[in-house]
């Protein structure tokens, strides 16, 4: 999110409010200084594309571009607005800056680009990705990785893919890069809570696509693109596009794929817009130990705690994690841990430098992905039970990953 955009202001408001209490608001967007990760040995610095240029896309070139380490050279967006508003904050040249659906193909011709951060709308990241791999780039993808099966395995292969060429690939989600959630969840895997029982897991928020309602309703292609995360192919849904950072800490905990599902939800309060408004599942995972899952994207009316959070009941204790809030442990093995308030952006700001000294210490294991699909592949089982109502098991949904394809018919190339 880019805090001097109006819209996105409102948004943050909601956001803070909402998923990360009122407390800690200001650090949790990052308008309080993350602790400095500055690049600084004298390696030439790394010539970085953008592919998409919105509000995601805006915020994180300009942490690329403070890290010291990079050099934001090319950006590519389908709309000609958001590419020139974003060229004119982080000074790409008029011959670096690519429109259309295919303009980041060109972006991706330049021999002499390093490495690209993908920040468009979920739909486009399997494809995108895979051609940047093909064309030699390093990769930093938006979570989520893609909206349905087909997408999450590409992604799968083209980490493969950048490991083999020697080129590093790394997905973005801050609570993997925050070490309270790390130390607590090694310290989970190692026993702490003894043996698991049940979990919980949810993502209570308020609606962060206001600014794209008018948009939704129109139709036209152009604005349909405009309003991707109002629109289920384009996102994912909520479960995949946003509830992903709950589902992720759940998958992290278990280490392990659910067995199967149960669900159901819809589009309970809002009247815009192809996504639903709510999800309630229940993952079944080995030995039946169940998590339950809720998320809300609508007005909570002042409901209380909001946000991402996680709980693992175990038999000796039980772990307590919130995006932004505090991660600890209770029980016989006690860990103390401590609050995340600026998660938001230190996640990003890590993550950022994490992928810079990968790349120059060659360090192209690429783990960040097959954590990521498995957990975005979680977020998929949920959806598929909780649309068909019915118990959906993990080994269904690999055997028919059927592709969510979108007419782009209308649209510039
Ligand atoms: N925590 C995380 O890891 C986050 C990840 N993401 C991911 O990043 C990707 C891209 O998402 P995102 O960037 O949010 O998508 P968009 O920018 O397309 O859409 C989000 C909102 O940003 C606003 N916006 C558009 N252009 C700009 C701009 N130049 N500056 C500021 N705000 C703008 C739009 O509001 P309006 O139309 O009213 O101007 C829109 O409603 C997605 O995969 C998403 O899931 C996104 C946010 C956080
Ligand atoms: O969690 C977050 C806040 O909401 C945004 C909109 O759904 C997400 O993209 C982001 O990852």
């Amino acid at each position: 999110m880019n805090p001097s955009h109006p819209q996105q202001r409102s948004q943050l408001k909601v956001l803070n409010r909402r998923v990360f209490g009122s407390g800690v608001a200001a650090a949790s967007i990052g308008l309080i200084a993350a602790p400095a990760l500055a690049q600084t040995s004298n390696a030439p610095k790394l010539r970085l594309g953008v592919i998409g240029c919105g509000g995601r896309g805006t915020w994180i070139a300009k942490l690329f571009a403070a890290h010291g380490g990079y050099e934001v050279v090319a950006a590519a967006d389908y709309f000609e607005d958001r590419v020139n508003s974003f060229g004119d904050a982080l000074k790409v040249s008029a011959s670096r800056r690519h429109t259309g659906l295919s303009g980041y193909k060109k972006m991706l011709d330049d021999p002499h680009l390093d490495a690209v951060a993908i920040e468009s709308p979920p739909y486009f990241h399997p494809q995108q990705a895979e051609d940047a791999v093909e064309a030699g780039k390093h990769v930093y993808l938006a979570k989520p990785i893609a909206v349905d099966v087909p997408g999450c395995k590409s992604v799968e292969q083209s980490g493969k893919k950048a490991t083999a060429k020697g080129l590093c690939f790394l997905v973005d989600f801050q609570t993997r890069a925050n070490t309270y959630f790390q130390e607590a969840i090694k310290q989970v895997h190692e026993g702490a809570v003894g043996k698991f029982a049940f979990g919980e897991s949810t993502y209570h928020a308020g609606i962060p696509w206001k600014g794209q309602i008018v948009a939704a309703a129109s139709g036209t292609p152009e604005d349909q693109l405009r309003a991707w995360g109002l629109n289920r192919i384009l996102s994912g849904d909520i479960i995949t596009e946003q509830n992903i950072h709950t589902l992720d800490v759940a998958s992290w905990i278990m280490n392990a794929a659910p067995e199967s599902a149960f669900g159901t939800g819809g589009q309970k309060v809002r009247d815009f817009g192809s996504c639903w408004d709510t999800f309630s599942v229940i993952f079944n995972y080995a030995d039946n130990i169940g998590i339950t899952f809720s998320s809300r994207q609508f007005d909570g009316h002042g409901s209380e705690p909001e946000g991402i959070r996680n709980r693992m009941f175990g038999s000796e204790g039980v772990l307590e994690t919130a995006y932004g809030g505090q991660v600890q442990i209770r029980g016989e093995h006690a860990y103390e841990g401590g609050s995340s308030p600026g998660i938001f952006k230190e996640g990003a700001v890590t993550n950022i430098a994490t992928f810079y000294d990968q790349i120059q210490n060659k360090d192209c294991s690429n783990s960040t992905v097959p954590e990521s699909v498995r957990s975005n592949l979680t977020t998929i089982l949920g959806r598929t039970a909780a649309y068909q109502g019915r118990v959906v098991t993990w080994k269904e949904i690999m055997q028919n990953a059927e592709p969510w394809l979108i007419n782009l018919t209308g649209l510039k190339t």
